[in-house]
């Protein structure tokens, strides 16, 4: 199997091989020790502003399902929070495993989650994605943790959509979503210097991680674990376990917005 994955034989152990910035000095995810985390005063609340008109499709793109917004204006945005000016909103996907004990990125004192929600933002003050991903401060990344609860009616339009990516390569329209109704009741957050956790694993991240969860019932993460890595006319391989394990601190300080 070529091109990189969560196998044994491409899996994050291996990444190293093809990308050696995995064993770089701001990598991600990292283990979240809430009473190492420094509250500093400094931090601004988050500013989430998302259009839903800007949603475009959703995919399944072999390594998890990812909904695509248009980019070319300021529509979603990102501000406030731990950076400066205005970071656009790219793209959202989840990291999970095949139980309920696994599947977040980053852990809270050793704490794995069933899932991990990513909005993946870049910004504007560099031309494109491509050019600010490839910057210190190009990206920035708010992660929501999901728990398992009550079945959550926020999550079900998106559910719903996943019958029909199943396969490797699949895509198909999803307009007028608002990711707005997946964040937290609150944007308390802990944030650091951090990494994209998938190849190319490039060091351009502002980490912005959410203390509090939102809810996914079992059944509802059933339907995530029904995707397939695998694409049509291949032996089936469920999406599962598409997570990168929490990696070297190296130092690093987390800052907590709140006390
Ligand atoms: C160049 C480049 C790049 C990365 N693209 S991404 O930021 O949308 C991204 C970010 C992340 S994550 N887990 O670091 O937010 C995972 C996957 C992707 C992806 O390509 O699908
Ligand atoms: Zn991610």
């Amino acid at each position: 199997s070529h091109g990189w994955g969560y196998a044994a034989d491409n899996g994050p152990d291996t990444w190293g091989e093809n990308f050696p910035i995995a064993n770089g000095p701001r990598q991600s995810p990292i283990d979240i020790v809430p009473g190492e985390a420094a509250f500093d005063a400094a931090l601004k609340a988050l500013t989430l502003k998302y259009d839903p008109s800007t949603s475009i499709d959703i995919l399944n793109n072999g390594h998890s399902v990812q909904v695509t917004f248009a980019d070319d204006t300021d529509s979603s945005t990102l501000t406030g929070g731990p950076i400066s000016g205005t970071y656009r909103l790219k793209q959202f996907h989840f990291h999970w495993g095949a139980s309920d004990d696994k599947g977040s990125e980053h852990t809270v004192a050793g704490t794995k989650y069933p899932a991990e929600l990513h909005l993946v933002h870049w910004n504007t003050k560099y031309p494109s994605f491509g050019e600010a991903a490839s910057q210190s401060d190009g990206l920035a990344v708010v992660g929501v943790f999901l728990q398992i609860g009550a079945d959550n009616p926020q999550l079900q339009k998106l559910l719903d959509a996943f019958d029909g990516i199943k396969a490797k390569s699949t895509q198909t329209s999803f307009a007028n979503f608002d990711p707005t109704i997946l964040l937290p009741g609150s944007l308390d957050y802990w944030t650091y210097d951090g990494s994209l956790t998938t190849p190319p694993l490039l060091e351009s991240v502002t980490w912005i991680v959410c203390k509090e969860s939102i809810s996914v019932s079992p059944g509802q993460m059933e339907k995530f674990r029904n995707l397939m890595f695998s694409g049509d006319g291949e032996a089936p391989c469920c999406m599962v376990d598409n997570y990168r394990p929490p990696q070297p601190l190296k130092g690093r300080k987390v800052r907590a917005s709140f006390q």
